[in-house]
């Protein structure tokens, strides 16, 4: 033979070797089986067809098609979408050591915290920043809630309630106002820092979400040079003035605690602790405090939308919702104590949260090593996407899954019945707070937030479709018109809310004016004690 032929033999040989040798590395079932999915274009994957709008009706539409766990692909990125609660669970709890990463959000800068920002603890990578961070994050929402926290909630739902009768038609502001104000006053004790907390809120969701810059889409364009890139621009203005809102807060409370004039809020509770505790400094606390505010706003304010809505299109269980509170608080307005006696008020909170989910893609994890399951492969950097439309879809375990049906939580007989019923039905727990390591903190905090406020507008008012002057019509709402951000809320809607008798609006009016009257008081008082206190 020619020496060149045995130099190719040679190469053939050795390059057939080496196959060999890294197929043997792994299982041959890699080979054998790969996840159902539509059909892929080379790197474009399926961007082509995946709509901005709606985007989980795709995501459950390929589901239905292509089984329980498919894989897609985006621009490169790889995605396994998950429409089965048990897939979730065998993943995202079972195997959660390794599959509770995140994916990086190409818009924003470092999400993950990879190089130390520090700055979004829900969308930070499985590093030491989230260890903490987590950890106290949990830590302050158990205190606080142990602390009677609800208070704060309680103030707030009559401010709300006071705002309805006043200007009803202003409601989508004032619920996310309401939201808000909790929210500020449990981080600052500020709550006249609301309305700007609200639209830095409406800023960060905007940007992380899919359907917010189409950078996010179409993520090569991020890494234009910034001359030509307006959304690389834009998005450093827009982080630049949240850190500085941040941070300014932290200052602020530090100054007032300086001349002892800070009253109880989790910023205090840092300064007050900072040497003990695991965060690391002034920046990081500014961020995972402002984080905390910010994420209890529309998180709570879509099922409280989504409840009206409910209450509205579904007078009969509004009705059931009113008897139940007339009876048990016999005539005052509900509170957190009345909980466990109120299970139509909470089945009818849980139905909405699983009528009109408000993450309805769910939040994606990413893996951090190759894996297998179910005999194929999951490389490192997959996307999980436990979509939550789906899960909450299952006619199986939600029978006649489109409609709104509280009793499937109240009646034995329904697969999801469960007693006592002064515990049950609880939203805790659901599917919509996520799964494993990374599921949500803000379970409880919810869950009160919206018994307290669910329960004061059923309360107060007859919540109606409101009616058209000139024609005398009903107006409609169209129950499936949403934004697509990753939290979504519906589109502006018209409603009436209508007091249930002038006594009880008068009782609105009343109930707010002594709350205001109190919390003027307690403020006035412990500046007097202050004051008293440096003199002496
Ligand atoms: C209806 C209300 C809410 C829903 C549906 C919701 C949903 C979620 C979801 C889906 C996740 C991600 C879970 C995962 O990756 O598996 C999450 C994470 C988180 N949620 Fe919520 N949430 C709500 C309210 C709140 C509230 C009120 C707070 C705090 C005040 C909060 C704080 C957090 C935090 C800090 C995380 C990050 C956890 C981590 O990454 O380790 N959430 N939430």
């Amino acid at each position: 033979m020619h020496l060149f032929t045995y130099i190719a033999l040679a190469i053939v040989f050795a390059a057939f070797s080496l196959f060999t040798y890294f197929r043997s590395r792994r299982p041959s079932k890699v080979q054998d089986s790969e996840f159902p999915g539509p059909t892929l274009i080379p790197w474009i994957g399926r961007i082509h067809d995946l709509p901005i709008d709606y985007m989980w009706l795709k995501f459950k539409e390929w589901g239905d098609t292509y089984g329980p766990i498919y894989k897609t692909e985006m621009l490169g990125a790889k995605f396994i979408i998950i429409s089965d609660e048990k897939i979730a669970e065998e993943l995202l709890v079972k195997r959660a050591k390794n599959y509770s990463d995140r994916p990086q959000i190409r818009s924003l800068f470092d999400s993950k915290s990879t190089h130390g920002s520090m700055e979004y603890l829900p969308l930070m990578g499985k590093n030491q920043y989230w260890s903490r961070q987590r950890r106290w994050t949990h830590a302050k929402l158990t205190e606080n809630s142990n602390a009677g926290y609800h208070g704060v909630m309680s103030h707030e739902i009559r401010r709300w309630l006071y705002r309805l009768v006043e200007n009803p038609d202003d409601f989508q502001f004032s619920l996310e106002d309401m939201a808000s104000k909790v929210m500020c006053q449990l981080t600052w004790d500020d709550t006249s820092i609301s309305e700007y907390c609200t639209k830095s809120a409406w800023g960060l969701l905007t940007q992380m979400s899919p359907a917010g810059p189409i950078t996010n889409i179409l993520t090569p364009l991020w890494h234009l040079p910034l001359p030509l890139n307006p959304w690389r621009r834009a998005e450093r203005k827009r982080h630049d003035e949240q850190q500085a809102w941040w941070m300014e807060r932290l200052v602020t409370v530090r100054a007032q605690m300086e001349k002892g004039m800070a009253r109880r809020s989790i910023c205090r509770e840092f300064l007050e602790t900072q040497g003990s505790s695991n965060i690391s400094g002034d920046y990081e606390a500014s961020c995972v405090i402002g984080m905390l505010a910010l994420v209890g706003i529309f998180t709570v304010a879509g099922p409280l939308n989504y409840f009206l809505l409910a209450m509205v299109y579904h007078p009969d269980w509004m009705a059931k919702v009113q008897e139940e509170i007339d009876t048990v608080c016999e005539g005052k307005l509900p509170e957190l104590s009345d909980s466990p006696r109120l299970p139509i008020l909470r089945a009818c909170i849980k139905e909405t949260m699983r009528w009109k989910p408000n993450v309805p893609t769910g939040v994606a994890h990413e893996v951090e090593a190759d894996d297998f399951y179910r005999g194929c492969f999951i490389p490192k950097g997959t996307r999980i996407l436990p979509l939550d439309i789906a899960f909450l879809r299952n006619p199986v375990k939600y029978p006649d899954p489109e409609s709104y049906r509280p009793e499937r939580w109240l009646e034995s007989g329904w697969p999801t019945f469960q007693e006592p019923l002064t515990q049950f039905p609880t939203i805790k727990g659901l599917t919509s707070f996520g799964w494993g390591q990374r599921a949500c903190l803000g379970q409880t905090l919810t869950q009160d937030e919206l018994i307290i406020a669910c329960g004061g507008l059923c309360w107060a008012f007859n919540l109606k479709q409101k009616v058209d002057p000139v024609t005398g019509e009903k107006i409609e709402i169209d129950l499936n018109k949403s934004n697509s951000l990753l939290i979504v809320k519906p589109d502006p809607f018209q409603m009436a809310f209508e007091p249930r008798s002038g006594e009880r609006r008068e009782e609105v009016v009343r109930l707010w004016e002594e709350a205001e009257k109190r919390d003027v008081e307690e403020r006035e008082a412990f500046r007097r004690d202050v004051l008293a206190r440096t003199k002496a």
